[in-house]
């Protein structure tokens, strides 16, 4: 089933179990849901085949960084779960993406692939430190800029970063961003963070949200609040 809301759920457990209760509490109408580390290396390829049989569409977030060729062989990986969306990290450089690009080419229903540019858990300061010389969101342009010349359909990005890259780079590349909090919810790790209704305002096409909802009392009411406060009825 494909939905209209653009919330992501981060489904960030360390076993099956807990995710497919957490899934089962929620509405394929009204969001989707990403698997990544922790709970792939846990679960699995059968976790997501479950989660798609009960309607949801995935967002496999494993965030490939290698060699273009191991690269490659792993995106074909991902396409054969036939999940929705994968990642890979851009600075993974020009022939990584192009050879990522090429490998879902002759893919049938290729899942939306999307380059990460610099985590929404780095600040100014830990930027500065991995000696880049120019500043974090010129970083996050040049990057997506590469994103976008290699092939790719969007990038990974804070919301801060949204509106600068939808005005460079045109709105039909896709802007995924996490670090969104609802206003007074905790920042946990977070850095560049935004509330969902600024985000969507910001220019962000998908909202990746993870402890909001998955450690909230009832996580199908903060679901339904955050697509309230982004006036969707679902
Ligand atoms: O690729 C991602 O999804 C990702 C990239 C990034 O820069 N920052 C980031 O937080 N994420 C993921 O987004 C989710 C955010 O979760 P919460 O901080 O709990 O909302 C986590 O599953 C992260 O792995």
């Amino acid at each position: 089933m494909s939905t209209s809301s653009p919330v992501i759920v981060a489904l960030d457990y360390p076993q099956m179990t807990p995710a497919l209760e957490l899934a089962a509490s929620l509405d394929p109408g009204a969001c989707r849901l990403k698997v990544g580390k922790e709970l792939f290396t846990a679960a699995g390829p059968v976790l997501v085949e479950r989660l798609q049989s009960m309607g949801f569409e995935v967002f496999l977030d494993l965030k490939f960084h290698d060699i273009p060729n191991t690269v490659a062989g792993a995106l074909r990986s991902a396409a054969s779960l036939g999940v929705w969306m994968a990642n890979i990290h851009v600075s993974g450089g020009r022939r990584m993406l192009e050879a990522s690009v090429e490998a879902l080419s002759g893919v049938s229903a290729p899942p939306l692939l999307i380059g990460v540019t610099v985590l929404t858990s780095m600040d100014t300061q830990d930027f500065r430190e991995l000696g880049f010389g120019n500043a974090l969101p010129e970083q996050v342009l040049r990057l997506a800029a590469l994103a976008k010349d290699c092939g790719l359909g969007g990038v990974v990005c804070s919301a801060q970063e949204a509106s600068i890259l939808n005005e460079q780079l045109g709105s039909d590349f896709a802007l995924v961003t996490p670090g969104i909090r609802p206003a007074g919810a905790a920042q946990d790790d977070q850095r560049r963070v935004l509330t969902p209704a600024e985000a969507m305002a910001a220019g962000s096409s998908y909202l990746v949200v993870g402890r909001p909802i998955t450690r909230a009392e009832d996580p199908a009411a903060a679901l339904h609040a955050i697509n309230e406060s982004l006036q969707l009825s679902l």
